[in-house]
């Protein structure tokens, strides 16, 4: 039984799949296999985490959706061209431009799509009151603690209003106190622009915490070997984080991180 299964989980689960990956492989030119017939569905509406040990290839699964890389074999299939072109991603680090203040860091996007400053504004103003940072908008990155590049980070992602959002161990970097403000934070984003998200990290509890989805994967060429979905409708607060279905999801979640970790040592 998967841990806070409900009638209402399982009918997120039939929701349309806004890109799937189909025997996917990616072979560097090292030789090294990333993955090898990998297929995955990303449905309209999910926080879908992706958790396994360290090579496993999370990330290089994120960066083919984000188009940063192309897969060497198997295919890319999308529900509409405006979701392929429209895609939010965040990295471990900000990677802000140091020389830019925060307005200009998350005008970034819109200027790449011809926006002019002007009109760009409200919506920059906009993404930056969500993340509670419009007071620091003149502010550069280096003036800025490790949490508040990181919502600027998410400012710049969230600005183009992207149907997805790929972000890859965003809060990895963050003490625990931060990282657990900007889960909640991130959880009321989701909640106030409805993007589809797609979530990379090592955290087993971070993951428990955020996800309606969670698929572990093996670290030989990224198999996946379990997929532990999460009732979208249960409130993600300090009583989830104490509750059974949490404790479940976690013991579940762990166990086949461990059997990722066990089958990949000789
Ligand atoms: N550009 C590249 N050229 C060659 N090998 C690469 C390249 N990028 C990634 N790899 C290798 O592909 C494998 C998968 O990498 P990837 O970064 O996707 O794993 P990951 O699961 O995200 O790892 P981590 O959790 O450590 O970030 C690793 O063995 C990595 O060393």
């Amino acid at each position: 039984m998967t841990p806070g299964a409900s009638a209402v989980e399982e009918t997120q689960m039939t929701a349309v799949a806004l890109v799937s990956l189909r025997e996917v492989g990616k072979i560097f030119p090292s030789g090294l296999v990333a993955l090898a017939d990998y297929d995955l569905d990303v449905r309209d509406g999910e926080i879908l985490t992706l958790l396994g040990p360290s090579g496993c290839g999370k990330s290089t699964v994120l960066r083919l959706i984000a188009g940063l890389a192309s897969p060497t074999a198997g295919a890319i299939d999308w529900s509409a061209p405006q979701v392929k072109n429209n895609i939010g991603v965040v990295f471990q680090d900000a990677t802000l431009l140091p020389w830019a203040s925060v307005f200009d860091n998350v005008f970034l996007p819109l200027r790449l799509k011809g926006v002019p400053r002007e009109s760009a504004s409200p919506r920059i103003e906009e993404a930056l009151t969500h993340v509670g940072l419009l007071n620091f908008s003149r502010a550069l990155p280096r003036e800025l603690s490790g949490g508040m590049r990181m919502r600027c980070a998410i400012a710049r992602a969230l600005v183009t209003r992207p149907t997805l959002m790929m972000m890859d161990e965003p809060f990895a970097a963050l003490d625990e106190v931060t990282r657990f403000k900007l889960n909640d934070d991130l959880l009321a984003l989701k909640r106030r622009f409805g993007a589809t998200i797609v979530f990379v990290t090592h955290s087993v509890f971070e993951a428990a915490y955020l996800s309606t989805r969670i698929v572990v994967m093996s670290r030989r060429a990224g198999r996946i070997i379990d997929e532990i979905k999460i009732d979208p409708a249960i409130p993600r607060d300090d009583d989830y984080r104490s509750s059974k279905t949490f404790a479940d999801v976690c013991r579940r979640a762990s166990q086949a991180l461990r059997v990722s970790i066990e089958e990949a040592t000789p």
